[in-house]
């Protein structure tokens, strides 16, 4: 049996390269990048004005004059006008391009606007007040976001500006999550009392979902022919195939067999983990990742997060979100040697550390607990004592 970081280490080395594609920029916001965004030109393009007022030029002030004349008004997006003389100003507003006449920007709240005049109220001023240099934020061919990068609302506004009506994102893998089992029937059925309601592949999709991802969702009995039947179909239109249930040691758990009899090379079944011990995982022929995860809900969830949101991250050249640690609160034991993944409840004490709660459940068919939870807690697999104070690694899950 593997551990869970060589479990990890395969998955990572078994990521796709899926390509990248053409996309109009305002459809692009929660893609991933894959070009450089580079400054088309300086940032603010010109010594852009910051508040409404007049603009002057400081040694005038310097000098002691406080009435301008005022030459003209000037709006954004205007020409900018030159002031003839020294005592001129011009009103200007916010957003407006200064000409280099003038060099600093008093606001209409610090003057006084008579008879074509201003009259500024203030004792002193800073020379270049008001104003926000040109190219003071970026130069023109700086980089403003690389390959990899999660378009965000802030670096679609950066895209945007740059005037890229058209920008190139990576391919975003298609994904089936298909459920498994013959007492596993539809959500809109009424199940006998030995049948559930499927719940394992939307709750996949719906993480999924949460990250901006689709997903197509497929149920398939135990019933190896027809396994095998969709399965194979599955691999022609797919990027990445996640399957719960039907990977463990029992009489109707045919799936590994199934994958391999379809071309799918195991490349490990079964790691030294609680919940989701029986994972399987495995690669076509035709190169497409076959993540066959243990069919109780709680295992499913923790292997999305733990597994396959990491690939999915490499898969994208995405960088690896930073780990995240926290705070055990209470003291516990766990024998197994496997790494025990706990549902935990997170939150910030006023010393402004991150604890970590657990919630006592059933274990991996305990579903019900699960929605109380926002992250699993990591504990090595080679420690059985777990005390209250202690510091380990945490997964956020159930974030929107
Ligand atoms: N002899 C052994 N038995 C079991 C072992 C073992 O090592 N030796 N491992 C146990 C562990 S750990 C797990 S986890 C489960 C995994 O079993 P399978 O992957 O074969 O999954 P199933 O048997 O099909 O189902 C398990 C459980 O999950 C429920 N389930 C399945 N699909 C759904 C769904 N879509 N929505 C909700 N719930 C679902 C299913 O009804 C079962 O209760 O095996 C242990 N056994
Ligand atoms: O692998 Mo399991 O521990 O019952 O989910
Ligand atoms: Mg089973």
């Amino acid at each position: 049996m593997i551990t869970v970081e060589q479990a990890e280490q395969i998955i990572l080395e078994n990521r796709s390269d899926l390509g990248a594609e053409i996309t109009l920029f305002d459809t692009s916001a929660g893609r991933v990048l894959a070009e450089t965004i580079r400054a088309d030109r300086d940032m603010p393009p010109y010594n852009r004005v910051m508040v409404d007022g007049i603009a002057i030029k400081y040694s005038a002030f310097e000098r002691g004059v406080r009435i301008f004349k005022i030459k003209a008004v000037q709006a954004a997006g205007a020409i900018p006008v030159e002031i003839g003389g020294d005592e001129e100003c011009i009103e200007i507003m916010t957003g407006a391009a200064m000409s280099k006449s003038v060099d600093t920007v008093i606001r209409y709240e610090d003057i006084t606007i008579g008879e074509g005049e201003a009259i500024i109220n203030l004792a002193t001023i800073e020379k270049g007040q008001g104003l926000h240099l040109k190219g003071a934020d970026r130069k023109q061919g700086d980089v403003l976001a690389v390959p990899g990068q999660l378009i965000t609302p802030a670096v679609l506004s950066l895209i945007a500006s740059v005037g890229e009506a058209e920008v190139r994102v990576k391919k975003v893998p298609r994904i089936v999550v298909i459920s498994t089992g013959d007492e596993v029937i539809e959500v809109h059925k009424h199940p006998t009392p030995f049948q559930i309601r499927r719940s394992n592949n939307y709750t996949a999709q719906a993480t999924l979902k949460t990250l901006g991802y689709e997903a197509s969702v497929l149920h398939l009995p135990d019933d190896p022919e027809v396994m095998r039947n969709q399965l194979s179909q599955c691999f022609q239109y797919s990027d990445a195939i996640i399957l719960a249930g039907g990977v463990s040691a029992g009489k109707f758990d045919y799936l590994p067999q199934v994958l391999i009899d379809l071309g799918v090379e195991q490349l490990f079944h079964k790691v030294a983990q609680r919940p989701g011990k029986p994972f399987w995982f495995g690669k076509h022929c035709n190169g497409v990742p076959v993540f066959a995860f243990p069919g109780n809900p709680v295992a499913v969830y923790l292997c999305m997060h733990r597994y396959f949101i990491p690939w999915l991250y490499a898969t994208l050249d995405q960088p690896q979100p930073a780990p995240v640690y926290a705070m055990l609160n209470n003291d516990l034991e766990f024998k197994p040697e496997l790494k025990y993944f706990l549902q935990v409840k997170l939150f910030v004490n006023q010393q402004a550390q991150l604890v970590a709660e657990p919630i006592a459940g059933n274990g991996s068919g305990d579903f019900a607990n699960l929605a109380d939870a926002n992250a699993f807690m990591e504990f090595p697999a080679d420690k059985v004592l777990f005390n209250k104070g202690e510091v380990y690694r945490v997964h956020l899950i159930n974030s929107l």
